[in-house]
């Protein structure tokens, strides 16, 4: 799989709020995107499948496969979105419909997707739900997203965006609603998912340490550019731009530490 972003712009209200993006991520490739908040991350990525607010306006090229996205109808869009790539955002809470039980929300894309039926569909349901390590899940499946923790419902998000074995899995702050116990174990999730599929990943966050723990490949942004792009060892050892040395710099002061002479 390829997707591949040749200068992307989103406007918003006239306002340039992504300025030129470029990105490729490739098979079994992990991406990561950093950036202080408002730096364009999630619209980047909202942008990748189709999911700009409305009235925004874009331009460039965002190619999927060689596939052009950029002006497709947003029904050919959603035939993409959760079976080609799967998305899961920082809120699980407002990701999730109150009104329906976990399960039958985790079986949407498959149902959409693949028209499966009810039980082919509760089979492989119940095994997303194994598979993201949701606790008793037969029971579970059978709640609201109020009923469960805020874990427990990114843990559904993510069974619902990867059940039907996308190539490619965004991830944008997937874990910063959450506290750093429940955290960790989600990254763990996301790390032996990637592995087991063999998905590409991209993981946006505002952590450096995060992102270089879940991703090889780094860009980092700043009002809507991309400033600096490298390997994550290489941005956390000699980061270049001002912008990355401040995101090392907020990294190593919650306490994650590279080694300290390497830090610019
Ligand atoms: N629906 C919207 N309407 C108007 N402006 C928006 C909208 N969504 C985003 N923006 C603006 O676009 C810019 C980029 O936002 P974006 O959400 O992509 O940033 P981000 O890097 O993901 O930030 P964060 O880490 O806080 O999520 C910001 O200035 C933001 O205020």
């Amino acid at each position: 799989m390829t997707l591949q972003i040749t200068d992307l712009t989103v406007r918003i209200g006239g306002v340039p709020v992504v300025d030129g993006v470029d990105l490729r991520v490739g098979d079994a490739q992990r991406l990561g995107i950093i950036g202080e908040s408002g730096s364009g991350k999630t619209l980047t990525a909202l942008a990748s499948v189709g999911l700009l607010p409305l009235g925004a306006q874009v331009g460039g090229s965002i190619r999927w496969n060689g596939r052009e996205l950029a002006g497709l109808h947003d029904r050919d869009l959603a035939r993409i979105r959760g079976r080609d790539i799967g998305v899961v955002f920082q809120e699980p809470a407002t990701a999730l419909d109150p009104i329906r039980t976990v399960g039958a929300q985790i079986g949407d894309s498959l149902r959409l997707h693949y028209g499966l039926g009810r039980r082919e569909v509760r089979r492989r349901v119940l095994r997303a739900a194994e598979q993201v390590r949701l606790p008793d899940p037969e029971r579970l499946l059978r709640r609201y997203p109020h009923e469960l923790s805020g874990g427990q419902r990114q843990r559904v998000a993510i069974a619902q965006a990867v059940i039907a074995r996308p190539a490619l899995l965004i991830a944008d702050e997937p874990t910063t609603a959450l506290d750093v116990t429940v955290q960790a174990g989600v990254l763990d999730l996301f790390d032996d998912l990637v592995a087991d599929t063999g998905m590409s990943l991209v993981f946006i966050s505002h952590d450096i340490s995060l992102v270089a723990r879940m991703a090889r490949d780094v860009l980092v942004m700043s009002h809507g550019r991309v400033v600096e792009a490298g390997p994550a060892d290489r941005l956390l050892s000699a980061p270049d731009h001002p912008v990355t040395q401040g995101l090392v710099r907020a990294a190593r002061a919650t306490g994650w530490c590279p080694r300290e002479e390497e830090v610019a």
